[in-house]
């Protein structure tokens, strides 16, 4: 069977110097409740997955974004979540509104640089936040700060 294909967001306070990231603790299903991750969902038929996002974050957090690069995963180019599920990770960066935790979220915390790893994430989101933070000092080294600005 195919994954189906989530999309989701590493909200960062600047794209051009990012240094907190936006997690959002599930509070649906009971299963994964208390658990933190990526603000994102499904792609519905007919929308790209860029479309999908910015639908996703509007719905769940009531902001609007522009996205930066994504970030290319191990997976051909996406992150594998468990049989059922794959997900593609854009940064973003706030552009209007709150951000509030509107529906499936119970709590929203901007991680400071060097703690985004201190919430208990959801399992299959470790690694990515590991990489994120290694994309992120690795930028930060070179001459241009930013993590892209793409739509
Ligand atoms: N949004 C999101 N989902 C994730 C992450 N990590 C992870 O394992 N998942 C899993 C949890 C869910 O089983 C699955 C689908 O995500 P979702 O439940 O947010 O999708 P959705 O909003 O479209 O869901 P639905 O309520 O419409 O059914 O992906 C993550 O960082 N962000």
């Amino acid at each position: 069977m195919t994954p189906v294909l989530v999309v989701a967001a590493a909200v960062v306070d600047d794209l051009d110097d990012p240094r907190l990231l936006l997690a959002a603790r599930r509070a649906t299903p009971a299963s994964l409740a208390g658990r933190w991750e990526f603000p994102g969902g499904k792609v519905e038929p007919g929308e790209t997955p860029e479309e999908a996002l910015h639908r996703e974050l509007r719905e769940e957090l009531g902001v609007s974004v522009g996205l930066g690069v994504e970030l290319l995963g191990p997976d051909g180019g996406a992150w594998q979540l468990s049989d059922r599920y794959v997900m593609r990770l854009w940064f973003a960066e706030v552009l209007e509104g709150g951000p509030e935790p509107l529906v499936e979220h119970d709590e929203l915390r901007w991680l400071p640089a060097g703690q985004w790893l201190d919430v208990p994430w959801l399992d299959a989101d470790v690694r990515i936040v590991e990489r994120l933070t290694e994309f992120v000092a690795t930028f930060s080294r070179g001459e241009r700060r930013s993590v892209g600005r793409s739509g």
